[in-house]
Formats: C-alpha cells, structure tokens, sequence
C-alpha cells in the first residue's frame, strides 16, 4: 500500500475483493452445537492478513463487520446490529484484529515462507479464540443468563472449530506462498 493520503484504487479494491471473500465464507457453514458454525470466515480473514498487510486488512475485515451490522446477511445467521448481543459476534471481533495482527507480523517478518506465514497466523488464531471465548462466555451467562462455565466454551470448540481452524491456518500459509510468488499485491 502507497503511504500517502490516498487509498489508492488497487488497495480499494483488494480490500473490497478479501471483504467479500469474508462474506461468502461465512455462506459456506456447518452448523454446530451451543450457537456455533464452523465456517470458511477464518480462511479468507487468514489470508486477508497474509496478503493484504496490516492496514488494508484492517480497513477490508472491518468493513465486513460493518456491513453485516447494518444488516446485510453477511454473517454465519444472518446481520443487523442485534448481532452484536449474538454469541459469535465475539469471533468476528477477533477476525478484525486478528487481520491487522497477521497483516502486521507479515509485514515485520517480511513473509514469503511457509513458516513466517504460518507463524503470523498461528497468532491470528490465538487472537480470534481469546476475544471469541471472552465474549461468548459473557453473552451467554451474563446476557442470556444460561448457567455455562468458561471450560465447557473451550471444551466445545475443541472437536471441530481449533483442529479445523489449525489446518485452516496451513492451508492459507500454503496459499499466501503460492499467490505471493505469482501476483504482486
Ligand atoms: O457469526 C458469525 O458470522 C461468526 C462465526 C464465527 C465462527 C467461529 S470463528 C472461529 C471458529 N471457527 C469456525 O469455523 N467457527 C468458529
């Protein structure tokens, strides 16, 4: 990204392209238990960071965020501004600054290996789960009044969301290496 006043179109547009991929990962769902859904969000806010660079990611995911509170169905049950009292809203929290947490070890790193791409994400994944968890245990014992201990929040996530988001996190470190070589963003 050029650093001077303007946002340049290419940035306009990358940002709008990795948005976008956000929404249709969160189309792209399994339903689970206790309010989840194992999505393909995290995939596209991963490489939104490996590929876009702190600032971009930030302005690209926070945007996404944006638009599904003013109520386009962009998110895994749909939008609106209701869905920040939602359990899950936490995660999406955690995608914006785990983007700008990806974007800004790839950067420092100056990433173009697996394992500097693999590292910034392994970050990005610990980001996302503390802010995801936090706010899930806080919305449903102190908003929804359900009864539910912090160790059964991370005990649900176990099965299915940090083994999938694991290999997620592979998987866009391999991607990140292969675009990197092949288009200059
Ligand atoms: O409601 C939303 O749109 C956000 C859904 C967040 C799903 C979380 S992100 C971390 C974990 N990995 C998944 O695939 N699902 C959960």
């Amino acid at each position: 990204m050029k650093m001077n006043k303007t946002f340049d179109v290419k940035s306009m547009v990358l940002c709008s392209l990795f948005a976008s991929l956000s929404c249709i990962g969160a189309f792209i769902q399994i339903p689970l238990p206790n309010s989840d859904y194992f999505t393909l969000q995290y995939l596209f806010v991963m490489l939104t960071g490996m590929l876009l660079g702190s600032k971009r990611a930030l302005i690209s995911i926070s945007s996404y965020v944006f638009m599904g509170l003013i109520g386009l169905p962009v998110f895994a049950a749909g939008g609106g501004i209701g869905y920040l009292l939602k359990p899950t809203f936490g995660y999406l929290l955690g995608f914006i600054l785990s983007a700008y947490l990806v974007g800004y070890l790839c950067e420092k790193l100056n990433a173009n290996s697996f394992s500097k791409f693999f590292i910034s994400g392994l970050s990005g994944f610990l980001v996302i789960y503390i802010v995801g968890f936090a706010y899930k245990y806080m919305i449903l014992n102190f908003y929804l009044s359900f009864k539910i201990p912090f160790i059964a929040i991370l005990l649900s996530a176990f099965p299915i969301d940090m083994p999938g988001d694991f290999i997620m996190t592979i998987l866009a470190s391999i991607l990140a290496v292969k675009i990197k070589r092949v288009v200059k963003i």
